[in-house]
């Protein structure tokens, strides 16, 4: 269990705190604070940056992913553009979704809408040291497909 203080924002103060579907669920959805009567309309192929109304301050040490949902993707092809998403635990501005439209339809966003979901997990912290050789491997340098398909 880790504790995150949450601000729901003014434009946001209605609607619901982010909440796992399930008790099992991994991350909290994130609702679409967009206005009830003006829903943002990503046309096919476009991408919009969707406010959720809320802040939080996480512990430090922990990140926040901001990752997509499958439905969305499965059922509309909408998807996070930058996933996953990265909270940085110093960070107090308005948690942003950046949604693209990968599908052949135009996707509407409506207020309250669950539009991502929000998986906070621990970072490591790296302690950078310059070295003037890597310690060898059996893989070495190869990458991109050089172990077949
Ligand atoms: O999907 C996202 C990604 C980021 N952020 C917020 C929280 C994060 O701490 C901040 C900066 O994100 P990031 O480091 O990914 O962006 P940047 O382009 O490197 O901006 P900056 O120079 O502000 O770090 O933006 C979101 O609200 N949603
Ligand atoms: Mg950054």
């Amino acid at each position: 269990m880790v504790s995150v203080a949450v601000l729901r924002l003014p434009h946001g103060s209605d609607l619901p705190l982010p909440a796992a579907a399930t008790a099992g669920a991994a991350g909290l959805d994130l609702p679409a604070a967009v206005p009830a009567d003006a829903p943002v309309v990503i046309a096919p192929g476009a991408y919009a940056m969707v406010p959720t109304g809320l802040a939080i301050a996480l512990p430090e040490g922990f990140e926040a992913q901001v990752r997509p949902r499958s439905g969305l993707a499965a059922k509309h092809g909408v998807t996070v553009l930058n996933a996953p998403g990265t909270v940085d635990a110093d960070y107090r501005g308005e948690l942003k979704v950046i949604l693209i439209n990968h599908g052949r339809e135009p996707f509407t966003v409506e207020r309250g809408q669950r539009i991502a979901q929000m998986v906070v997990a621990a970072v490591a912290v790296p302690v950078l040291t310059e070295v003037s050789e890597l310690p060898e491997t059996v893989r070495g340098a190869g990458g991109f497909g050089s172990t077949g398909r």
